[in-house]
């Protein structure tokens, strides 16, 4: 059987955090290799089957309507009550939504014709979206990556979606954006060989945004979804107002289209394409835990209210630091395409040394003096952030970058080769992330990723994850055949 595959990555906010709710400041966004995958295949009995075969009571299962008038015509999707059945408003939204967005732009018949006889979609998403300590437990497997690679793709948890610990990668917002952008492609809107491209793929967003705002009850800044759909990316939020007349319409009247739309100038966010610099590797470690981002982002807000003379210099403060990281990162890469060779040097010299024993080499060359000082400017940078976010947490009483994190990273960040880290997006308890340089293989000594990964053994609860920057785009089409594991999967799901 033919299967649509898309895929969405997962996100890290380095930079940016609670500054990027607001359109006049910006974040630095890096999109994981970890995805999530929604798979279409054709269904029965005119019903829209969802599994997510890693979590237990994970089935959901709806039918459709469309009424027409002379007028307008209109889609319905029902979730089917079985008495067992739980409830996904997410994957609900998503069906509803998208579906009466596919009505409108391809009209009664299309539509139908694309549902067929009924979906079935597998929903999938990688391990390191889910704390994998409790599986290296029980397989006694020493906490590594070498053994997180052990562990079966899309491991089941064994536990209800409500009760997994996440790591605060972003998996609603990279399920939504597969899931949608898949939805749009079964039904015509989007032409397979069409996803590539600017304007499908900010349809895709704008989609996926509305649905992900709409399921949240809120709308939040998107830079999740925007990584999920374009990649890595320096984000400036879009205007909440765009969503508003669809937000608030209950009866489904106003046209999605004329919102959604890509060429509707209303979508005023801005994403400036990013990349790690080159032989650096992002690293996550898990701590166990995850955040729960919406209370830490309204206790923050409100601070910030009540003492905006104090706020905005923090937050301009900030911004400096958040905007100078982006940039030096940026020119970290433009030094290498300058001049490989002295920067591959610099990075065998960084990763042998502390940071602050970095520039103490009086007989270095121009060109590695420059990437010397690129590298160790990144350092102080990150430091500034965590720093000024500490300082955030403190005024506002939210545990920002909790005690054990700030063990944790001040251990870390003064390892040899380790670049900087910091407590991605809202902060609190989601996996915390480095910057670790990966020199060539025939540099003498340990390179720094197994040591950085040797330290943490020291620190009960914490262990890293498999995921590192993705290099291919957001929101991907895949062959079902490409995806280790996935086929497996899916296949399970139809069984069942
Ligand atoms: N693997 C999955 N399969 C189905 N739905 C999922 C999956 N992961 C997340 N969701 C949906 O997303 C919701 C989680 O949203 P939320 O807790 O806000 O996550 P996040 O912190 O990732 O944004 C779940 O209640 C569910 O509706
Ligand atoms: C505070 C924020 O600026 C960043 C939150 O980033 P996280 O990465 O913590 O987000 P979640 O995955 O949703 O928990 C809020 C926002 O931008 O919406």
């Amino acid at each position: 059987m033919a299967h649509l595959v898309v895929s969405a990555s997962g996100k890290v906010l380095l930079a940016g955090g609670y500054l990027v709710l607001d359109p006049a400041y910006s974040g630095v966004v890096v999109s994981t290799s970890s995805r999530f995958y929604s798979v279409i295949s054709n269904g029965k009995n005119d019903r829209i089957v969802v599994k997510s075969p890693q979590f237990i009571n994970a089935t959901w299962s709806y039918t459709w309507s469309i009424s027409q008038s002379a007028l307008s015509s209109s889609i319905v999707v029902s979730q089917l009550d079985t008495p067992a059945a739980s409830k996904n408003k997410f994957v609900h939204l998503a069906l509803q939504k998208t579906l009466s967005l596919a009505l409108e732009v391809n009209g009664p018949a299309e539509l139908e014709r694309s549902l067929g006889a009924g979906l079935h979609i597998t929903i999938a998403g990688d391990n390191d979206f889910y704390s994998q300590q409790d599986q290296l437990k029980s397989r006694n497997l020493p906490v590594s990556l070498s053994s997180l690679a052990e562990i079966p793709p899309f491991n089941p948890t064994g536990v209800g979606l409500a009760d997994v610990a996440k790591t605060g990668l972003g998996s609603s917002a990279a399920l939504i954006t597969s899931l949608v952008t898949a939805l749009l492609v079964q039904t015509g809107v989007i032409a397979p060989d069409q996803l590539a491209s600017a304007s499908s793929r900010r349809l895709a967003h704008n989609v996926a945004q509305f649905v992900h705002c709409l399921a949240q009850g809120k709308v939040g800044s998107g830079f999740d979804v925007s990584a999920a759909v374009f990649g890595s990316q320096l984000y400036t939020r879009f205007s909440p107002a765009v969503l508003q007349p669809i937000m608030d319409d209950s009866s489904g009247s106003q046209s999605l289209l004329s919102a959604l739309a890509p060429e509707n100038r209303a979508w005023d966010l801005t994403v400036t394409p990013f990349t790690l610099p080159p032989r650096t590797r992002l690293l996550l470690a898990d701590i166990h835990a995850g955040s729960n981002t919406p209370l830490l982002v309204s206790q923050v807000l409100k601070w910030r209210a009540a003492n905006s003379a104090t706020a905005h210099s923090l937050w301009t403060a900030l911004d400096q630091c958040n905007t100078s990281l982006g940039r030096t990162l940026a020119r970290l890469t433009e030094l290498y395409e300058r001049d490989q060779h002295a920067y591959v040097e610099t990075v065998r010299w960084v990763s042998g040394l502390q940071p602050r024993q970095w520039l103490a080499n009086p007989n270095m060359q121009q060109e590695q003096s420059t990437c010397l000082e690129a590298f160790y400017e990144a350092h102080l940078l990150t430091e500034q952030i965590r720093a000024k976010m500490r300082e955030m947490g403190k005024l506002s009483g939210v545990e920002i970058e909790p005690e054990q994190q700030t063990k944790l990273l001040d251990a870390s960040v003064s390892m040899a080769g380790v670049i900087g880290g910091g407590v991605p997006g809202a902060g609190g308890f989601d996996a915390v992330w480095l910057l670790v340089c990966e020199p060539p293989e025939d540099t003498p000594g340990i390179p720094p990723l197994p040591r950085v990964e040797r330290l943490w053994t020291s620190f009960p609860g914490v262990a890293p994850l498999l995921a590192q920057e993705s290099k291919r785009q957001g929101v991907t089409l895949e062959r079902l055949d490409d995806v280790p594991g996935l086929a497996a999967v899916v296949e399970t799901a139809a069984r069942d």
